[in-house]
Parts: C-alpha cells; structure tokens; sequence
C-alpha cells in the first residue's frame, strides 16, 4: 500500500477527509458543505474578511478536466514554466514571495538531521534567522518554478506573462473553477465577485516552501484564490509581529488601529487601543508630537523589549490535492500573514487575483487584452 494511502487527510475517498485543521481559540470557525466540498470559514476577531479552506474529495478530484487531471496535464503539457528573474520592485519592496529551500535540520542549530518540513521546529529557524536566504540581486533567478497568465503580477519576478486564450487547457479551467469557488464559497461579499484576470503557477519541488508574507500588494482587488495540486501542504496563517506586538522590529509604535489578540492579553490590548486613540487627534494638530509619541509609547506600554516577537499560529490547514483556499478582504493582508510548507512531494499552486489594470503603469500593461472567462465551469457535475 502506498505510504500515503495510510495518512487519514489524504482525498482517496468521495467523503470529506479526516480535517488536521487547528485553530487558536480567539478565532471563529464556521464549517459548512456544498459540491462535496467541506468548507471552513475562519474569522478573526477585529479584522474584516475571511480565510476559507475548501477541503475536496475524491469525486471532486475525478471530475473530467478537475484536479486529478490538471495535475496530470501539468507534467506533461508544455506549462512555461521557469525559473524567472527578480525584478527590482519586488527587491525594493523588502517583501519577500520567493520560495525557499529548506534547509537541512543540520544546519539550523545543530539539531540532528530529520525529514525537511515537519512542522514547528521551522519556525524557530525562522525566528532565528537561520533558514533566510541570502538578499537577492536584481537579475538573480529565484528558486521557483513559476509562470504567469493573464494580467501580469509585478511583485513575484520579472517575465512576460501570456494571455489566457494561448495558455494550455488546465490554466483556463483553474481560472474558472475558482471564479466557481469565490461564487459558491464568498456568498453575500460585501466586496463582488470580481472575475480573476491573472492566474500564477508556482511549482514547489521536494523540500521548497514559501515563508511568511501578507498577499497585500497595492493595485489588486480584495481576493485570492489558490488551487492545491499534488503533494499535501500546511498553511499557517499569524498576525505580523508590528500588528501583535504593536510596535515596528525597530520599536516605533505601528500606526495602524489595533487589533484584539496582541501581546500580553486583553488588558495591553485595551492600554493600546487608548494609545493609539491618543494619537488620532494629535496626528491633526501636531505632527512632531505625533511622531514623537510614536517612539515613546512602545517604551512606556513595555512593548520595546518584545518587539520583533512572532504571534502565535492563529490558523493551521493542512491543503491536500484538489483543496482550495480564499483569502477575502484587504485587512486580512494587512494584519496577517501566511506562509506554506509542502510536504515532501511535488506540488503545485494556481493562484488568481484580480490585478487592478489602472494601477499598473502604462508600460507594465499587457499587450494583449484579458477577456473573460469562457472556460465556463459550473460545478454542476458534483450536484
Ligand atoms: O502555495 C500556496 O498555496 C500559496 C502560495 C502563496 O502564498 C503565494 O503565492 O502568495
Ligand atoms: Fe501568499
């Protein structure tokens, strides 16, 4: 029997797989069914929006052009996919959406050798700073296998994108499945159901992961949707240190409204959000004092000496084949970030968002016009 046929997440039945999800208990969870999908529905208390996980089955993975299929064509069919340069805005950014290497247990203090991506020990590597990569130059390839469709996406790496009316057959049918998906799965959305016009492909190889980072770009619509293809995956979803400590890595207080759940409970929390009410009026009537105040409160709240500490997993989903994963809402970017660690087995990622085309620069747009999905999946097979 194969090994993986022994572990209970995995989509070899027509049932809903046995759920790994965890979550921490501030955050709210809503479980529903629909399509043979079991979907749950996370909330977190103070920040607008949702981070939905789809969990599909077997059928769902069966269905003619669906999941088992695309990964197949996704192996055989010419996808363009390489290793692209960085582009300078990315790097200019300081945001980081490249897929690392993991590196050995080895090598991250001494531990002994084991399996790569199992779990939290990464996250002390992190904390450590020992799994970062070198800072990349313009110009350097990244680690990834990627390619873009439709709308281009500047933040990941230079490189042409290619219309999706030239892209092979499983490009146009995850861009409608997950249109389908923010339909079905987003129902009375305060922010529409704006058609994706930009789909990105990543192929994590064994060992490759992506680290933490918010999906938070400017010029993109408030939607994200990923299909999971292959090999199983964690996905870990956390508040950014700024917004749980309340203070920058270099100890400015963070401007924005805090959130609850931060640092040192409740109590801190209500003493923050006094703060930070403190300094709206000031931000009109006195900006010196305003900029001084931010450097002072972290130190009176006792926050310098935290500053730069992780906040807990709020949200961890293990992604098996066919799942599908939405993040709706800008606050959820803004506050939170995710990161995701493939198993030991190739996989791959198809990610639409909408990217905002007057946003973009007049030499940044295609040349090409991105028309609408005609691929025209409708679920209507898994009724
Ligand atoms: O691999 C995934 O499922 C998501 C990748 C991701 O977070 C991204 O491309 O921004
Ligand atoms: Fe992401």
């Amino acid at each position: 029997m194969p090994a993986a046929l022994h572990q209970a997440t995995d989509t070899f039945g027509d049932g809903p797989s046995l759920g790994r999800n965890r979550h921490d208990p501030s955050v709210s969870v809503k479980v529903s069914y629909t399509h043979g999908y079991k979907i749950f529905t996370y909330t977190v208390e103070g920040i607008q929006g949702r981070f939905v996980h789809a969990v599909a089955n077997g059928r769902i993975n069966r269905e003619w052009q669906g999941p088992d299929d695309m990964f197949a064509a996704l192996q055989t069919e010419d996808m363009g996919l390489e290793r692209r340069r960085f582009n300078s805005e990315k790097l200019s950014g300081g945001k980081d959406k490249e897929i690392q290497n993991t590196p050995a247990k080895s090598q991250v203090r001494g531990q002994l050798p084991s399996p790569p991506n199992d779990g939290p020990e990464l996250d002390v590597a992190d904390e450590s700073g020992a799994t970062q990569k070198p800072e990349a130059d313009v110009g350097d390839f990244m680690t990834a296998f990627s390619m873009n469709y439709g709308m281009p996406y500047k933040f990941v790496a230079s490189g042409a994108s290619k219309p999706f009316e030239d892209s092979p057959w499983p490009v146009q049918a995850c861009r409608s499945r997950l249109n389908w998906a923010q339909r079905t799965f987003l129902p009375d959305s305060a922010t529409g159901n704006d058609e994706f016009n930009e789909e990105l492909i990543f192929a994590y190889m064994e060992g490759q992961k992506i680290e933490y980072h918010d999906d938070g770009e400017e010029g993109l619509g408030p939607r994200i949707a990923t299909l999971s293809l292959g090999g199983k995956a964690k996905m870990y979803l956390r508040m950014k240190s700024k917004h749980f400590v309340g203070c920058s890595k270099t100890g400015v207080f963070t401007p924005d409204r805090p959130v609850p759940g931060g640092v040192d409970g409740k109590e801190m929390d209500s003493r923050r959000l006094a703060a930070w009410n403190e300094l709206q009026s000031l931000k009109e009537t006195d900006r010196a004092a305003y900029s001084r105040r931010l450097k002072e409160i972290p130190k009176e709240l006792g926050l310098y000496g935290k500053k730069g500490k992780p906040g807990p997993d709020l949200v961890s989903v293990t992604l098996n084949h066919g799942d599908i994963v939405l993040m709706e809402g800008y606050d959820i970017q803004k506050y939170l970030e995710h990161k995701v660690v493939p198993d030991a087995h190739l996989r791959f990622a198809l990610t639409c968002r909408v990217v905002l085309e007057n946003h973009l620069k007049p030499e940044e747009r295609p040349g090409y016009t991105v028309g609408p999905d005609t691929y025209g999946y409708d679920g209507g097979n898994l009724l």
